[in-house]
């Protein structure tokens, strides 16, 4: 198993707000988390990357990462991790590109800083990746701060800085809900297509059941904190076992979950 969380649990402010959550992610695999806002799924997330915020703490529980258990890393044991092995996206890309650097040179940098390129073999590479995201023209997209992109362009310069040091496991948290309809399309057929490309294993968290479905092998569904039910895609739309996750389908009915199943 690449990834084996098991019973973790973990505190916002001295309260407890992930009660003992577990899950894994095979070598190759999709899981998906769902649930409402405020359920859990980030700082679940975030305790697997080591970047809980200031006022949360990992309680109890394991992280195990490819036979390592992750609780037992320093900082500089994360920070290993983070720059080779997982990758992350979050909801708001320009949150995490420096608004005045062109993109090129921040992926640029990764690439030489955490991949040992050199500058010429970086600025090639810049080219190649942002390729592979689906930049059109990425010669003059290179050149441009995150002011001048779209926000699927500035998530597709995330995905090329999160992939381009061949993580084993890319962590997508609610990569497309700040995105217009056909953008999220657009950027869920994308990771779907670096997925097949590169083998990445993927933990892809979303409040949209409809979007996971389509992108993951099995969900996960939160609630209060507590993983209710786990179950291959499939199975989990056309038998869920928790009333909860019924609700959730009833929700997203008719229009995409319907396209998802078919
Ligand atoms: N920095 C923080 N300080 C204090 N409490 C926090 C912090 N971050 C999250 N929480 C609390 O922890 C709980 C779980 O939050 P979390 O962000 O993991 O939920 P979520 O399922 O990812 O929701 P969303 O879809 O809104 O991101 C919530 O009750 C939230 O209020």
């Amino acid at each position: 198993m690449l990834l084996d969380v098991g019973g973790l649990r973990v505190t916002a402010g001295g309260r407890e707000v992930v009660h003992g959550a577990s899950l894994t992610v095979a070598r190759g695999e999709a899981l998906g988390l769902v649930g409402e806002s405020g359920s859990g799924k980030t700082l679940t997330c975030r305790a697997i990357l080591g970047v809980l915020p200031g006022a949360c703490a990992v309680a109890s529980g394991s992280i195990d990462f490819d036979g390592v258990d992750l609780t037992t890393l320093d900082a500089r044991g994360w920070r290993e991790l983070r720059s080779t092995r997982v990758g992350a996206v979050f909801q708001d890309p320009a949150s995490y590109l420096n608004p005045s650097l062109p993109v090129g040179r921040q992926l640029g940098e990764v690439l030489r800083v955490k991949g040992g390129l050199s500058r010429r073999e970086a600025r090639a590479r810049v080219l190649e990746l942002f390729a592979a995201v689906g930049l059109r023209r990425p010669e003059v997209v290179r050149r441009q701060i995150p002011s001048q992109l779209s926000g699927g362009m500035q998530q597709r310069v995330m995905i090329a800085i999160a992939i381009a040091c061949d993580p084993d496991l890319l962590i997508a948290d609610e990569p497309t809900s700040a995105l217009d309809v056909k953008t999220q399309a657009e950027i869920v057929a994308l990771l779907r297509s670096l997925r097949a490309r590169f083998g990445l294993s993927l933990l892809f968290v979303s409040h949209d059941l409809a979007v996971v479905s389509e992108l993951c092998d099995r969900i996960a569904v939160f609630r209060h904190g507590e993983i209710v039910e786990t179950a291959p895609t499939a199975e989990l739309l056309s038998a869920p076992q928790h009333a909860y996750t019924r609700s959730l389908l009833a929700a997203g009915a008719p229009g995409g979950l319907v396209h998802a199943v078919a």
